[in-house]
C-alpha cells in the first residue's frame, strides 16, 4: 500500500471477511479508518451484519457509520433487476450497485466528512497507467472483482485505497485467524446478487404483479411451436436447462421475444454465436488505448475466466461496436462487457444490440 501524508479513510464494512480484514490490514499500514455500513438491503429484517460490523469497529478502536440506503438501492437496483428481465434482458446489479451506488456514495461520505481516501475489501488492484488510473485484476484469480469496476471515473479510482488486491482468499482467512478474529476467519463467502441469492425465477415471481409472468409459446428457429413456457422472464439467453421442452438433443435460448411472450430455441450452440456487439453507457478510462486499438485488446461478457479477442469503434450514435476476432455464443443483451489488456481493465459498457 502507499504511503500517504493524511492517512484518513472512509472503509465500505459489510460485515463479512473481506472487509474486516481490510480495516485490519490498513490500520497496519498506518491508515486512520472510519468504517461505514451501508445498509442496502435486509433478507427478512436480518441486521446481524450491522453487529457484525459495529462490533470489529468497536475492537479495532475504529470509529463506524451506518448509512440506510434501502430506498434507493430498492429503487435503483432491485427495481431495476425486475425490469430487466421483464424487458427480456439480463441485468447486471453488482456491477450496477457498484459503479452507481457504492463507490459514489463512499466518496461522497468521505467528502461530508474532508477523508481523502475510500477503501474495501475488493480483490482488485489500481495502476496509473499513461496519466489515468486503470482497475487492475486482482492477484487471486478465483476472487478477482475487477470485472464490476469497470465504470468507475478518475476522481474515485484515484482515491481507493485495495488492501486485498494483492492477496488471495486463503491468506485474508489465515490473516483473519492469526490475529484472533475468528469468527471473521470462518465467515462464509457471499454468494451471487445479496438481494437474490438463489434462484431469480422465485424471486422474480415474489416481487411481479400478477399477470406481469404468464405462460407463452416456445417456437424452434423456423417457428414450428415446440411447447409452453411459464414467462420469458424466467428464460435467459444460451439456457439450455430446465427449458420445459425434450428432446433427443441438447437445445438452447436463442432468442427472447417479450412483445410476443415469445422464446425461440436452436438446437445447435453455433445458432446463438454472434461476432459483434453493440454497447451503450460505456466507460473508458482512456478512449484512444481501446478505440481503434491494433494491439490485443480482450472483452469479458461474464465474471468467470473468460477471453474473446475484439476490435471497439465508436459508432455515429456514439455507442461502442464490438468486433470479435471469433465468433462467441451467448451474448445477452443487458449483460456487462470489460475491455482488458493483460490485467489492466480498459473500461466498458452495457449491452444493448447483438449482431453484426
Ligand atoms: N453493506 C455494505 N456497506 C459498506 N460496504 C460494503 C457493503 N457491502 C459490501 N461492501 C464493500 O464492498 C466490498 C465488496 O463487497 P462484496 O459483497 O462484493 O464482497 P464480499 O467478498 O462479500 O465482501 P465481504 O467479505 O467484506 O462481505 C466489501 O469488501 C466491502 O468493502
Amino acid at each position: 500500500m502507499e504511503k500517504e501524508k493524511d492517512k484518513r479513510v472512509l472503509l465500505g464494512m459489510s460485515g463479512g471477511t473481506d472487509s474486516s480484514v481490510a480495516a485490519i490490514l490498513l490500520q497496519d499500514a498506518g491508515y486512520e479508518v472510519t468504517g461505514v455500513t451501508f445498509r442496502f438491503y435486509e433478507k427478512e429484517g436480518d441486521t446481524a451484519y450491522l453487529d457484525d460490523a459495529r462490533e470489529l469497529c468497536s475492537r479495532l478502536h475504529i470509529p463506524h457509520i451506518v448509512y440506510d440506503v434501502r430506498e434507493v438501492f430498492r429503487k435503483h437496483i432491485i427495481t431495476y433487476f425486475i425490469d430487466e428481465y421483464l424487458k427480456g434482458r439480463t441485468p447486471v446489479p453488482c456491477t450496477l450497485c457498484n459503479n452507481r451506488l457504492k463507490w459514489p456514495l463512499l466518496k461522497r461520505l468521505a467528502d461530508e466528512r474532508e477523508i481523502p481516501f475510500i477503501a474495501s475489501g475488493h480483490y482488485v488492484q489500481k495502476r496509473f497507467i499513461g496519466e489515468r488510473w486503470h482497475i487492475v485484476q486482482g492477484a487471486d484469480p478465483d476472487k478477482d472483482q475487477s470485472f464490476f469496476l469497470w465504470g468507475l471515473p478518475q476522481d474515485i479510482i484515484a482515491r481507493m485505497v485495495l488492501p486485498l488486491g494483492n492477496l488471495t482468499k486463503t491468506r485474508v482467512r489465515e490473516i483473519a485467524s492469526e490475529r484472533g478474529f475468528l469468527k471473521v476467519a470462518s465467515k462464509r463467502d457471499s454468494l451471487g446478487v445479496c438481494f437474490c441469492p438463489g434462484d431469480y425465477r422465485t424471486y422474480l415471481r415474489r416481487h411481479t404483479q400478477a399477470g406481469a409472468i404468464v405462460p407463452g409459446p416456445i417456437f424452434d428457429e423456423r417457428r414450428n411451436y415446440m411447447g409452453t413456457h411459464e414467462g420469458y422472464p424466467f428464460y435467459t439467453i444460451g439456457q439450455r436447462r430446465g427449458l420445459g421442452v425434450y428432446r433427443n438433443k441438447a437445445l438452447f435460448v436463442k432468442e427472447i421475444i417479450p412483445e410476443e411472450n415469445a422464446v425461440i430455441l436452436a438446437d445447435d450452440l453455433r445458432a446463438l454465436e454472434h461476432t459483434a456487439f453493440y454497447l451503450s453507457h460505456w466507460h473508458l478510462p482512456a478512449p484512444e488505448v481501446v478505440l481503434g486499438s491494433q494491439a490485443e485488446l480482450i472483452v469479458k461478457i461474464r465474471y468467470r475466466k473468460q477471453a474473446n479477442r475484439c476490435s471497439v469503434v465508436l459508432t455515429p450514435d456514439n455507442r461502442l461496436q464490438v468486433r470479435l476476432h471469433e465468433p462467441l455464443a451467448s451474448i445477452a443483451c443487458g449483460q456487462a462487457a470489460a475491455f482488458y489488456r493483460g490485467d489492466i481493465v480498459l473500461g466498458g459498457g452495457i449491452i444493448d444490440r447483438v449482431g453484426e
